[in-house]
């Protein structure tokens, strides 16, 4: 175990990277992607189930986290960690984001954002140095700066000052993080989908000094094409010797463009929030379970898939206990979309360190058709 955080690129195949991050709580095999667990729980998974699904690290939530139960309850208790039971890395979103996306009467300041809870409506107030606070308290493994992500759609104008304004609170992010051997703090690039406001961000944030470097502000409607489109040169603006964090993405095809692009970790709550629908991801496509064509399929979702759900059970009985809003569904059909996720993930990393990257992506979209299979 070692006791510091470090990252080591063992191979690249063009812009695609693979990598180990090393942490004191364990490793994380990069490109990775990392399931949500907003408020301290991988939605109808038990932590080994995540797992054994392959995840090295999942997320937690500052904004969530500091509503319901609050980081101080959850310090008083042995930190997030033994809380939820997952020893292994975990990453905590500084809040801003879900703060302009969930809370009531937000108000934003130089300062930072007071705004009323979306649970209780209590007034509460996010600002760097207390989401530092938070983080800390939660015991996270990698903190997130405290930035602003500006929503869509939004002139240059906005977006520089929203941009400018981030920078300005990841270095006092940084000034509040202070020195802790083994936790790392990562800057988040912000900018929108302009490249000299990119270039800006990336070098304000490598002049402060970061241990990661995320991709903020996208997936936040733009679409794949602009998203990628920024892709082709904002991960190139970041610290080679660095882990690139692409926030918020995405489904599987985002994910496979995104690490051709040179993204090393991802997130996205989409396997685990659909999972919930019925909507499964295969490797021919995405399977909607309550569709009545699967009603008397005895086939299991994916014939190619390991998982506890394509091993043990028909898509009869998938359509039949969603049909019935049975626990189960939600616990089958999540723990196979992890599955596949982390499936996408494997397949690359060791493609990328075979050098046959461009041959397993151009396999990756043979197979699969557009619309629901
Ligand atoms: C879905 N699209 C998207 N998500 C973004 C997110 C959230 C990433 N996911 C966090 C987890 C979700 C709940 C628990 C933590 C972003 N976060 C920050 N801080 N900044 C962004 O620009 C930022 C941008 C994002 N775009």
């Amino acid at each position: 175990m070692s006791a510091a955080f470090s990252f080591a690129l063992t191979a690249t195949d063009g812009a695609a990277r693979s990598g180990v991050i090393s942490t004191p709580r364990g490793e994380i095999r990069t490109p990775a992607f990392m399931p949500v667990g907003t408020a301290a729980t991988v939605k109808a998974m038990m932590p080994e189930s995540v797992r054994a699904t392959g995840a090295d690290i999942l997320l937690g939530n500052t904004y969530h986290l500091m509503l319901r139960p609050t980081a101080e309850r959850i310090a008083r208790l042995g930190g997030l960690h033994r809380f939820m039971n997952w020893e292994r890395p975990i990453l905590t979103d500084s809040g801003g984001f879900q703060v302009m996306s969930l809370a009531e009467l937000r108000k934003l300041t130089e300062e930072g954002v007071t705004f009323r809870s979306h649970i209780d409506g209590s007034r509460h107030r996010l600002t760097p140095e207390r989401s530092m606070e938070i983080q800390k308290l939660l015991g996270s493994d990698i903190v997130m700066c405290f930035d602003e992500c500006p929503a869509l759609p939004a002139d240059d104008k906005r977006v520089a000052e929203s941009m400018r304004l981030s920078m300005r609170w990841a270095a006092r992010s940084k000034e509040a993080f202070g020195d802790r051997p083994g936790h790392a703090l990562f800057g988040i690039q912000q900018g929108g989908v302009t490249q000299e406001l990119r270039a800006e961000s990336a070098e304000a944030l490598r002049a402060i000094g970061f241990d990661g470097y995320a991709i903020g502000g996208l997936a936040v409607g733009e679409g794949q094409e602009a998203m990628f489109g920024v892709l082709d040169y904002a991960p190139g603006m970041l610290p080679e010797d660095k882990p690139r964090y692409l926030m918020g993405v995405g489904k599987p095809d985002d994910i496979v463009g995104a690490v051709a692009r040179g993204v090393d970790m991802m997130d996205c709550v989409l396997p685990s929030r659909s999972g919930r629908t019925g909507q499964a991801f295969t490797r021919r496509g995405t399977v909607n379970i309550k569709n009545a064509r699967h009603a008397n399929d005895p086939r299991p979702l994916d014939e190619d898939c390991t998982c506890p759900a394509c091993r043990n059970y028909s898509r009869a009985y998938l359509h039949h206990v969603f049909r019935a809003q049975e626990i189960i569904s939600s616990m089958l059909l999540t723990w196979h979309n992890l599955h596949y996720f982390q499936e996408i993930m494997g397949g690359m990393r060791a493609a990328i360190a075979e050098g046959r990257f461009a041959a397993w992506q151009a396999a990756f979209h043979a197979g699969r058709a557009e619309g629901d299979i």
